[in-house]
Parts: C-alpha cells; sequence; structure tokens
C-alpha cells in the first residue's frame, strides 16, 4: 500500500535517510525501530511531505506522493498522529476534533467516514470530557484525541509517531490494544517506537532502522528471539 525505493532525505547537507526502501502491505501494521536520531521521524515526516525526499520514490496505492504538499498526502489518506501529540491547547476536546474535519474536500469521497460519534464510541472519556480544554487531559487522554483528530480526516492509513512516548506502562499496554482495534477496522499502519514491547505486541512485521537505514527485518517472533539485534540496535 505504502511504498519507500531508494529515498534520500537531508536535513541541509547533513545526509539523513540513506537509500531507505520498504513497504508496508494493506491493513497490516509494520513498526520501525531504532535508537534516538536513527532517522524514525525524519522517515515519518518525509512520508507525510514535511520533509521531502531529495531523492527516491515514495508511492502509496500505486501512485508517486513525494514532492505533494503535505495537505495533499493527508487528502490521499494518509493521516498523522504526530511525536508529543501537539494537542491546540487553548481549544476544547471536541473542537480539537472538529477542526481538522471542516474542510470537507479534506476526504476523498469513496471512504468510510469517521464522525464524532464513532470517535467517542472508540474513546468514551473523550465523549465524557468534551468540554474540557485539550491540555486538562492526562497523558494518554491526549494521545487518545490526538488518534482520534487523525481518525476525523478519514485516513485509510496512519503514521503514528512514538505514541507510547513519556506514558506509564499501563498506559501503553491501552496504547497497543487501540492500535490493533485501529487494525481491525481496516486501517494500515506504520508505528513508529522506542518502546520495543509495544512496537513487538501491535506489529505484523518489524523494521529495525540505524543510521538512516533498514538494518534488520523480521517478525516480532523473530526479534523477540533476536538477542544481538535488541542489544546491538535497540538497547534492549
Ligand atoms: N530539523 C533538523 N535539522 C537538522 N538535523 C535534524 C533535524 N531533525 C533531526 N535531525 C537529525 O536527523 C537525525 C535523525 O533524527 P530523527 O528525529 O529522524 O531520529 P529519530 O529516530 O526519530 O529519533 P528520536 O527518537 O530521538 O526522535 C538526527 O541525527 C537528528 O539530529
Amino acid at each position: 500500500m505504502l511504498k519507500l525505493d531508494q529515498v534520500d532525505t537531508y536535513y541541509g547537507n547533513s545526509h539523513i535517510l540513506q537509500r531507505l526502501s520498504f513497504e508496508v502491505p494493506e491493513g497490516k501494521c509494520v513498526a520501525l525501530l531504532g535508537r534516538n536520531g536513527a532517522g524514525k521521524t525524519t522517515t515519518i515526516h518525509s512520508i507525510a511531505g514535511l520533509t521531502p525526499p531529495r531523492q527516491g520514490s515514495i508511492t502509496y496505492k500505486g501512485q508517486p506522493i513525494s514532492g505533494l504538499p503535505p495537505y495533499k498526502i493527508a487528502r490521499r489518506g494518509i493521516g498523522l498522529v504526530p511525536q508529543g501529540r501537539r494537542i491546540f491547547p487553548s481549544l476544547s476536546i471536541r473542537e480539537n476534533l472538529t477542526v481538522p474535519a471542516k474542510d470537507s474536500r479534506s476526504t476523498e469521497s469513496s471512504r468510510q467516514k469517521w464522525t464524532l460519534d464513532e470517535v467517542y464510541k472508540l474513546f468514551p472519556i473523550l465523549k465524557e470530557r468534551e468540554h474540557n480544554m485539550g491540555t486538562q487531559l492526562s497523558g494518554g487522554q491526549q494521545q487518545m484525541l490526538a488518534i482520534g483528530r487523525a481518525l476525523m480526516t478519514n485516513p485509510e492509513f496512519i503514521l503514528m509517531d512514538e505514541p507510547s512516548e513519556g506514558l506509564a506502562p499501563v498506559i501503553i499496554e491501552q496504547v497497543g490494544d487501540i492500535i490493533k482495534k485501529l487494525k481491525e477496522t481496516g486501517l494500515s499502519i506504520l508505528l513508529v517506537e522506542q518502546n520495543f514491547y509495544l512496537a513487538c505486541g501491535a506489529a505484523d512485521e518489524v523494521l529495525v532502522m540505524n543510521k538512516g537505514h533498514i538494518v534488520w527485518k523480521g517478525t516480532p517472533q523473530e526479534l523477540l528471539a533476536n538477542e544481538e539485534i535488541q542489544h546491538q540496535y535497540l538497547g534492549v
């Protein structure tokens, strides 16, 4: 569904992604793991059009998307749950959810529509607190809000950047359950994580990244059994 082929992304003269190639099949969750600075966020930003690649191709459902502005990539059906959640602090929870959905052209008509009610069904706590300000939520609830806000753009594919960041272990487990539920709705997911156990619990395939390229790929079971890779690239 999403394919990166020989992607090179730079910040100025710094060559960050180096001939990066991988695929995310339809309906699957692929986790991208790696230490700080490996290039995971840069990968997400390259796909979303925030830091376009200088060379190589990114295709989504067979169509090239590299070079398109971020809003056009979003309209194609790729939603972003950014690192650090980026909740709008001066808006209520309801407003945080409805603001990105306001532009009716933001959705291509054939896709299943996520409504406010459906997002509230998935995250009942957001309904209970819909008139609170975004910043009055706990870290886990803010993560639900960030996911709900991405769903309101009716994506078929979601990019999730470190959803476990700053959360307590019990909440990280809940995030894992949410990712499984999203997959059951038919979404395809690229999950960037530093949390080895969350990634292995939620993903169908794991990619390990180091210095801007993929150094290992396999199933979560294979990674759990491979202590050398865990130690060398993930600091587990
Ligand atoms: N805006 C920027 N300008 C210059 N260099 C940057 C910028 N953002 C990131 N980098 C560099 O690019 C490299 C990859 O960073 P990136 O944020 O993609 O890593 P990451 O794997 O997501 O790590 P983290 O988990 O810390 O976010 C790092 O060496 C980082 O210092």
